[in-house]
């Protein structure tokens, strides 16, 4: 088979923009040996309104049981669509952040208080120096779903704690690291875990369509493989669920127990090959031949680091394996930076993403003839006040032909430079009527930008009444938008659009623009 422009076949298929797969970076498919999934929100897609719970419901019960919180807190109720990845919380002042990619913060809240932009700006907008780099130890970005939850508690029990300072006297940031406590130990105590055990199909999303684009990329030639944080037990039942008992033939590589990032920066971290009966067995990889000898016995593995999946794979270079993640840091950043793999991010929220857009065409349009208003308002002052300042450079010159030495500047002038100068300077009240025309622009000037804003927020409102859209903030690309755009060579919104792609489909990025790019021809 020839290979696919990914232009040409999107075109031809009509694959829909929620089911699509876009390109920041080039991708040759074809020049792809193998390419690995991550697990938990990107093979297997959980329900937030139940598998969140879970986390919710335990860590309130840690908080309020064994840390110090007050029962009240038990009422808190969970809303799995309050808060969005690419968030950053702030957590010694107990704020919630929305960034734009220049990092100026453009919605934030204080627990569940939205702050006015005068409070948001006394704190984030201060000089270049004493701005915050948004970065930990004092900052914590929503990179993955998992977050959520810490973010909606966080911001619960930071009100809680303002509306009532005498139960909850710990201060902001140790509300974090309990709440980050708190549902960490959900995670390894079996609170999550156990519970998926007994009914997946109430926490994870069935799609048959999984089955069928694993079988494709192995058809395709790829080597098909795992890198999950999670244990192999937990593995088998969500893949089990997805894929049925055989689950374990779709792959040709499971690795369990990951530890990423520490997977992909930590040359030391040890690997062990999973027997059949669950044990583990230390594993000496060093070489390929290890890899295709230990392969022979079982295809599972537990922890280990990037040179041992490289060994497995027989993988000569980064950059013929293809990742698929939701983690913003831990699939997609460290992977592409560290160990130049080619990256897929899954990006569920896209989907509603792109169906609000084409459900709101109205709304942008109405952001677009807003700016395109004001835009010519400003066009107008622009050159109001450029004739403003050159009839103030000639009322001088007209001062100083009047004035005292007047007579020899003019006397200096030919009859005809004297004609047109005086010409030029206009009537004696130009520079007044000049002055009103400005101020009648300035206002209509006011006036437009409040419409304008006022239809950006209509617009971002439609897509989240607090936060707005995911990948915006007023005009710009939000923060996330931007690590997208950087780190991810190609996006979508569920792993199995790719089975809308040949395995030798090239993806190609569309053009850059540079804002001169898009200016009128001259
Ligand atoms: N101990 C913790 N484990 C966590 C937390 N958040 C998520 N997880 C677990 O990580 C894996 C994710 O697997 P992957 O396939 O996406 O690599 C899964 O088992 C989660 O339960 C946490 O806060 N603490
Ligand atoms: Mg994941």
């Amino acid at each position: 088979m020839t290979a696919t422009d990914v232009s040409e076949a999107a075109a031809s298929a009509a694959i829909p923009a929620s089911t699509n797969v876009f390109c920041n970076r080039a991708l040759n498919l074809g020049g792809i040996q193998a390419v690995g999934f991550d697990m938990d929100y990107t093979l297997a897609e959980y329900v937030p309104e139940t598998f969140d719970l879970l986390a919710y419901d335990g860590a309130i019960e840690k908080l309020v049981n064994t840390m110090g919180y007050p029962a009240a807190v038990l009422d808190l109720v969970y809303d799995p669509h309050a808060y969005m990845r690419g968030l950053v919380i702030d957590k010694k002042r107990g704020n919630l952040l929305k960034l734009d990619r220049h990092k100026y913060v453009k919605v934030a809240y204080h627990g569940l208080k939205r702050m006015t932009p005068e409070e948001r700006k006394a704190i984030y907008a201060t000089s270049f120096e004493t701005a915050p780099a948004f970065t930990p130890p004092d900052f914590s970005t929503i990179d993955t779903a998992f977050l959520l939850v810490d973010a909606c508690l966080f911001c619960q029990l930071v009100s809680y704690k303002d509306d009532h300072p005498d139960e909850v006297t710990k201060s902001y940031e140790q509300i974090y690291r309990d709440v980050r406590r708190a549902v960490d130990l959900c995670h390894c105590d079996g609170v999550i875990k156990d519970a998926v055990a007994v009914n997946p199909a109430k926490y994870i999303r069935s799609d048959p369509a999984l089955a069928t684009m694993l079988t494709a990329l192995k058809q395709g030639g790829k080597q098909v493989f795992i890198v999950t944080n999670s244990l192999y037990d937990y593995t088998d039942v969500v893949l089990r669920h997805l894929l049925g008992a055989s689950w374990l033939d779709y792959f040709d590589l499971v690795v369990c127990g990951a530890r990423k990032p520490g997977f992909l920066l930590d040359p030391y971290l040890p690997i062990f090959q999973v027997r059949q009966d669950g044990s583990l067995e230390n594993a000496e990889i060093i070489s390929p031949q290890d890899g295709a000898r230990l392969l022979q016995r079982s295809r599972v593995f537990q922890g280990g680091n990037w040179q041992h999946l490289h060994a497995l794979l027989q993988l000569a270079s980064g950059s013929g394996l293809l990742y698929v993640g939701d983690h913003m840091y831990s699939d997609i950043l460290r992977s592409k930076r560290t160990l130049g793999w080619r990256t897929l991010l899954i990006v569920p929220e896209l989907r509603d993403e792109l169906l609000t857009a084409e459900e709101t065409r109205h709304l942008a349009a109405a952001v677009d003839e807003a700016y395109a208003e004001r835009a010519a308002v400003e066009a107008r002052l622009q050159h109001l006040e450029i004739r403003r300042s050159q009839l103030e450079i000639d009322s001088e010159v007209e001062a100083l032909l009047e004035g005292d030495g007047g007579a020899a500047k003019a006397e200096a002038l030919s009859e005809e430079e004297r004609a047109e100068l005086l010409e030029r300077l206009g009537p004696p009240h130009a520079l007044a009527e000049l002055d009103e025309r400005i101020a009648e622009a300035r206002d209509q000037q006011r006036v437009l930008s409040s419409a304008l804003n006022e239809a950006l927020c209509r617009q971002h409102e439609a897509y989240h009444p607090a936060w707005g859209r995911l990948f915006k903030t007023g005009a710009q690309n939000s923060r996330w938008a931007q690590q997208v755009q950087e780190y991810a060579c190609l996006y979508t919104s569920h792993v199995t659009n790719l089975v809308q792609f040949a395995p030798d489909t090239s993806f190609r990025a569309l053009s850059d623009l540079m804002p001169h790019d898009r200016a009128p021809p001259a």
